[in-house]
């Protein structure tokens, strides 16, 4: 379970001082799969990146799991992300000199974890996204769809509990786009929480509960509500 109690972020440069979030309250229950809309600029991303680990805030409170990690140490905080949370974003960021095998070892080499097991995370990965007989190919080799497919692998072989998708199908055409979704709810029906920030109020219908961002401050939304005004 996740828990955030009046979280706030200031972004500061020279002069400016941006509240990109402000007094965010939330609880996201296990197994959930929730779908944040909200305008460009509204602190979507913002909220992903502190909900993942990867910005920190100013004030608040934001249990992860029963642990409070508002004061944890960057050390800490790298050990929980890698041990908790899956990431996927727009751009799939893989690495292109890697073969997908390799792509997906990366992250499984720095938690520590043996050969062996990494050996069968990744076949298994790749196994489930449908690409078990790719893993000596190259992302260039790929389509959008199956790349952002090896990327949703490289999450999942971490055993994440938390999966943070970015735009995971804001790249792709309409029938990728469906197929990747397609697997992304398959996962969260096999107990991975998720959370998917999208722009795209079809998809976001899928979700089990929606909310939204307007100007840094989170809210739920009713389905009937998700317009493209929203957008
Ligand atoms: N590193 C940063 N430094 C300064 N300001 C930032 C930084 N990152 C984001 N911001 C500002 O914080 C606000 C929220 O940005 P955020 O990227 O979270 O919005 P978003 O809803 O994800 O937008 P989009 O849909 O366009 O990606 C924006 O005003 C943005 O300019």
């Amino acid at each position: 379970m996740l828990k955030m109690n009046n979280i706030s972020k200031i972004y500061r440069t020279d002069l400016v001082e941006t509240h990109a979030l402000s007094g965010v309250n939330l609880t996201v229950d296990e197994g959930e799969f929730i779908a944040v809309t909200g305008p460009s600029g509204s602190g979507k991303t913002t909220f992903l990146n502190i909900t993942g680990l990867l910005e920190t805030f100013e004030e608040g409170e934001y249990i992860l799991d029963g642990e409070d990690v508002s004061q944890l140490s960057d050390k800490h905080l790298s050990r929980l992300r890698n041990e908790k949370i899956g990431f996927i974003f727009q751009g799939f960021n893989l690495i292109a000199d890697l073969n997908l095998y390799d792509n997906i070892e990366v992250p499984l080499i720095f938690r520590g974890i043996n050969q062996k097991e990494r050996k069968q995370r990744i076949e298994e990965s790749l196994e489930l996204v449908g690409l078990g007989s790719r893993a000596n190919h190259y992302p260039a080799q790929l389509s959008g769809g199956q790349q952002q497919r090896v990327a949703i692998a490289r999450a999942l072989a971490g055993k994440p509990r938390f999966l943070l998708a970015d735009e995971p199908t804001g790249n792709l055409d309409t029938m990728m786009a469906r197929q990747v979704m397609e697997l992304l709810q398959d996962i969260n029906r096999q107990g991975t929480t998720l959370i998917m920030v999208t722009h795209d109020n079809e998809l976001a219908q899928r979700a089990h509960r929606n909310i939204q961002i307007l100007d840094g401050q989170v809210s739920d939304i009713a389905k009937s509500q998700l317009t493209d005004l929203a957008v």
